[in-house]
């Protein structure tokens, strides 16, 4: 993307490393390519309250390249089904979708608008393996491997509601801020977190987790 500022790319390469991605050209430009649509469109979809480049460098990019190398441990590099509920503008689905293209990757969001943007955004990226959905979770019917979710609900609704969305053996990957204990607590007796690990995000100083969950055996 030759229009992107040289610093962007050079933040964005450092924190991929950093985060134990590596990210080929192709892949770079994608990411500086979708954080321009995300600038660009923002006022359109209202996508996100972070306005300055090099914060939603941070705040968005880095901050969803920060379960990669987890998401990367599980899936093993064999072809997944993911869906990330409640997904806006696409994050951390899009963020996934460049990085890995053996994942599928399902992005819903209950606002068309923002289902169409993902949408664009597959369109203008050439991402064949990234679909915009528009629809409730509770509605979605298909199966996944994996479910993800940022800043969407508390755990117990995260899992409750996307629940049939489920494969066998799949497992919920929520991010979060702090280890938020009380949702933790608050979840029903059917699901466990088997994991609790710390994010650290490149240039972020704030607490992030990503939990793993699953339903009990
Ligand atoms: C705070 S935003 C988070 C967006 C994105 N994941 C991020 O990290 O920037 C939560 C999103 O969840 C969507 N949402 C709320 N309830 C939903 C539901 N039941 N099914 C699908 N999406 C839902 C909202 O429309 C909104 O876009």
């Amino acid at each position: 993307m030759s229009a992107e500022p040289e610093a962007l790319r050079a933040r964005l390469s450092e924190g991929a490393a950093a985060l134990g991605v590596t990210l080929s050209d192709e892949q770079r430009g994608q990411l500086l390519d979708y954080l321009a649509l995300l600038g660009k469109w923002n006022k359109v979809y209202n996508l996100t309250a972070v306005r300055d480049p090099a914060e939603m460098l941070t705040h968005h990019l880095l901050d969803s390249l920060s379960i990669i190398a987890p998401l990367r441990r599980h899936t093993r590099g064999q072809p997944t089904r993911l869906l990330d509920v409640g997904s806006g503008g696409g994050l951390p689905g899009v963020v996934i979708a460049i990085c890995c293209p053996e994942i599928q990757v399902s992005c819903v969001d209950a606002v068309a608008k923002k289902a169409a943007f993902v949408q664009q955004v597959a369109v203008a990226l050439r991402l064949p393996n990234l679909r915009g959905l528009h629809a409730r979770v509770e509605a979605v019917q298909d199966k996944f491997d994996v479910i993800t979710s940022r800043a969407f609900a508390s755990l117990a609704d995260f899992t409750q509601w996307s629940a049939p969305a489920l494969a066998e053996g799949a497992v919920w990957l929520a991010m979060k801020g702090k280890r938020p204990d009380d949702e933790i607590a608050a979840l029903p007796p059917g699901v466990e977190v088997f994991h609790v690990e710390q994010l650290q995000v490149p240039g972020l100083r704030a607490e992030r987790c990503l939990l793993w969950l699953r339903p009990r055996a």
